[in-house]
């Protein structure tokens, strides 16, 4: 069969994982040793740090590499049924080398979990090598297409130039260097990084898919004795897709900024200059998280929003969502990435602001925050006028918002404190405040991203369409999150009901532009793999010709009639 764009595939971990890490960590003599023929497929690798025990929680990974000075060799051993590597892409039959990570031991000290180059089969006959037993978990809810495997070690032994070494060190003595950053070894935000535009281009595909769809589908009655209208006329239909088309667009510009984001600040850091590895791990996280999130639950908005024909595989949507689920549980689990952003960053950001600090990047709006928080409040205390035409006043409106449930989150973790819990029971009992304080961290970089962006586009009517799209997508996170705006005084209740209203106006304005607006995703039909997303608008014939090409209809009458129902019905 064609190959399908887009699709999971066993080189992926190579491609996306084993090469960057070597770009990444490893020294120029290893970068020789091992990305060359890496970039050659000589070598196929794949990213081994997941345990059957642990995925999220990386200090209690088990697995060792203890340091032989006689021999100048790690021993890379499994040690219990827990620490068997689990789910790596491309390990169970594909790859022949492993980055593994592993706890380092050396002179009778752990230093914690280190990267090492593993070969894990010979080069010629692809044989797993001595002590290494590897294969595939099993089928999956999808990626049927890579083979996530698993890989027990036994004592096998390495030469000590296999450690990627371009920051921690382990000398021929066994003496161990200390990185110049403990979070260098880490790693995993390029992925990150790279995940947030994936949640676009899944958007991107899946209402491009519902809204044709949605504009050849006819379908009951809206005027009694016309002809069914597009459902696509349907306001329902129009609140299901819309908000999908305007998210789409938003994490669009939000993955270029990552993007962006990632490639400055990596630069800094192959210079030497750590000091916004921070940022950049709390804005990767959370927007991972944030992204994969909104994405996920919209491809089954734009799957159920296409009816039956959705659930077909010839809508390619099913797909679509199997392969982009699991992007919310890998890279890092989204719960607990926006734990990180919070714990990490927004809280230890928010004491900073208390004391004065003037923040820089994405959370200066705290330093703002807490100035404010000095002056003293408005007699009246009642929320701001709200423009649901001004996209700059709904920005700010976005920035209140998160600032006050950080300062609820904050304010959470001193209650919590204040009753006797200990250090991490208050956070553990403070962690729902917590993600909601990322949630609306992430939630404002992506509307301010949005309004920014407008300002670079020059052409006056691309400049007035995406306005509609950037408060609709303001509007209805609004809407969808009111209680947070109502509980921090920044909403009334009346200006929740004009908001409801002026979403309603948008959905109207975006119609006429609605299949344009995908259109310019530019997604062609070989890449969206879609009978119902064609570019050319046949489906009719279309469907009826994938469905004549199922495996089932080689035949008129299936064997099971021969060996099932015949006999059964023989012995009734
Ligand atoms: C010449 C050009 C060559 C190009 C070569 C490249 C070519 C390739 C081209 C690329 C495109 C090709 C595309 C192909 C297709 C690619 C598609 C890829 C497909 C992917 C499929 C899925 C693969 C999935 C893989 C995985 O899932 S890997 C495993 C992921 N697992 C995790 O993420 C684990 C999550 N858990 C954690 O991260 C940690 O446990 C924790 C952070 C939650 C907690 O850790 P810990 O308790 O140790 O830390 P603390 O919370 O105490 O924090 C300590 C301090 O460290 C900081 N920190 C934490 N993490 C990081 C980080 N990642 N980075 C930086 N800093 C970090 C904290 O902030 C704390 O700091 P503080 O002390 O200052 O507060
Ligand atoms: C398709 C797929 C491909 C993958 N590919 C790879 C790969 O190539 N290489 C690799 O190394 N790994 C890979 N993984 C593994 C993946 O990285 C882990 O599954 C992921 O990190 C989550 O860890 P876990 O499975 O142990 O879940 P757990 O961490 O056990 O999470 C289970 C639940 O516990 C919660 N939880 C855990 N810790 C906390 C906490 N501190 N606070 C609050 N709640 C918490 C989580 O929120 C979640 O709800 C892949 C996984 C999948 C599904």
């Amino acid at each position: 069969s064609c190959v399908h764009p887009d699709r999971p595939e066993p080189l992926d971990l190579h491609l996306g994982m084993f090469l960057p890490t070597l770009l990444n960590q490893a020294t120029p003599e290893q970068m020789e040793r091992f990305f060359t023929p890496a970039w050659n497929l000589r070598i196929i690798g794949t990213y081994a740090q997941t345990e059957m025990g642990h995925g999220t929680h990386l200090r209690g990974l088990e697995t060792t590499a203890t340091f032989d000075p006689s021999t100048q060799e790690f021993v890379l051993h499994s040690p219990t049924i827990s620490s068997i590597k689990w789910w790596p892409g491309g390990l169970g039959k594909t790859s022949n080398h492993a980055i593994v990570l592993a706890q380092l031991h050396t002179q009778g000290r752990c230093h914690g979990l280190h990267a090492f180059i593993v070969p894990i089969r010979d080069m010629d006959t692809h044989v797993p090598l001595p002590g290494v037993v590897v294969g595939d978990i099993g089928p999956k809810f999808g990626f049927s297409e890579v083979d996530n495997g698993f890989l027990k070690l036994e004592h096998v032994r390495i030469p000590l130039d296999n450690m990627l070494m371009k920051f921690a060190k382990v000398e021929p003595d066994g003496t161990y260097v200390k990185p110049p950053s403990a979070k260098l070894t880490y790693g995993m935000v390029f992925i990150r990084s790279m995940i947030v535009g994936q949640s676009a281009l899944a958007l991107a595909k899946s209402c491009t898919i519902a809204i044709r769809y949605s504009a050849v589908r006819h379908q009951s009655e809206l005027r009694p004795g016309e002809p069914e209208p597009q459902i696509l006329n349907y306001q329902t239909q129009q609140h299901k897709l819309f908000p999908v088309l305007a998210a789409a667009y938003a994490f669009t510009f939000v993955g270029q900024y990552m993007k962006d984001t990632y490639r400055r600040i990596s630069g800094d850091i192959h210079a030497g200059d750590y000091s916004q590895l921070p940022e950049l791990h709390a804005l990767s996280a959370g927007l991972k998280a944030f992204t994969t999130w909104a994405a996920n639950a919209a491809i089954e908005v734009c799957r159920m929003s296409c009816g039956g024909h959705g659930y077909s595989r010839s809508s390619a949507l099913p797909d679509i969502y199997v392969e982009f689920t699991p992007t919310c549980t890998y890279e890092g689990e989204n719960t607990v990435m926006m734990l990180q952003t919070a714990s990490r960053y927004l809280v230890k950001s928010y004491r900073q602001a208390s004391v004065g600090q003037r923040l820089q990047g994405s959370v200066s709006y705290l330093s703002e925050a807490a100035a404010q928080r000095l002056r003293p409040r408005p007699v009246s205390g009642g929320a701001a006028p709200l423009s649901t035409q001004d996209l700059l006043s709904l920005v700010h409106l976005y920035q209140r918002r998160a600032a006050s449930l950080v300062e609820l989150a904050a304010k959470s973790i001193q209650q919590e404190l204040q009753r006797g819990r200990s250090q991490e029971e208050a956070w553990n009992h403070s962690s729902i405040d917590l993600v909601r304080a990322s949630d609306a961290h992430c939630h404002f970089v992506v509307v301010k991203l949005f309004v920014d962006k407008l300002e670079q586009v020059d052409d006056a009517a691309v400049k007035a369409v995406l306005s509609t799209l950037a408060l609709l997508y303001a509007l209805k996170g609004l809407a969808d999150n009111s209680g947070d705006f109502l509980q921090a005084g920044l909403l009334t209740v009346p200006q929740a009901t004009r908001v409801s209203a002026r979403i309603k106006e948008l959905l109207e304005e975006l119609r006429p532009d609605a299949v344009a607006l995908v259109d310019a995703f530019d997604l062609n039909d070989r890449k969206l793999n879609s009978v119902l997303g064609r570019y050319d608008g046949n489906v009719y014939e279309h469907l009826y010709e994938w469905a004549r090409q199922s495996p089932l209809n080689a035949t008129e009458v299936h064997e099971s009639f021969h060996k099932y129902l015949k006999p059964l019905r023989s012995r009734l």
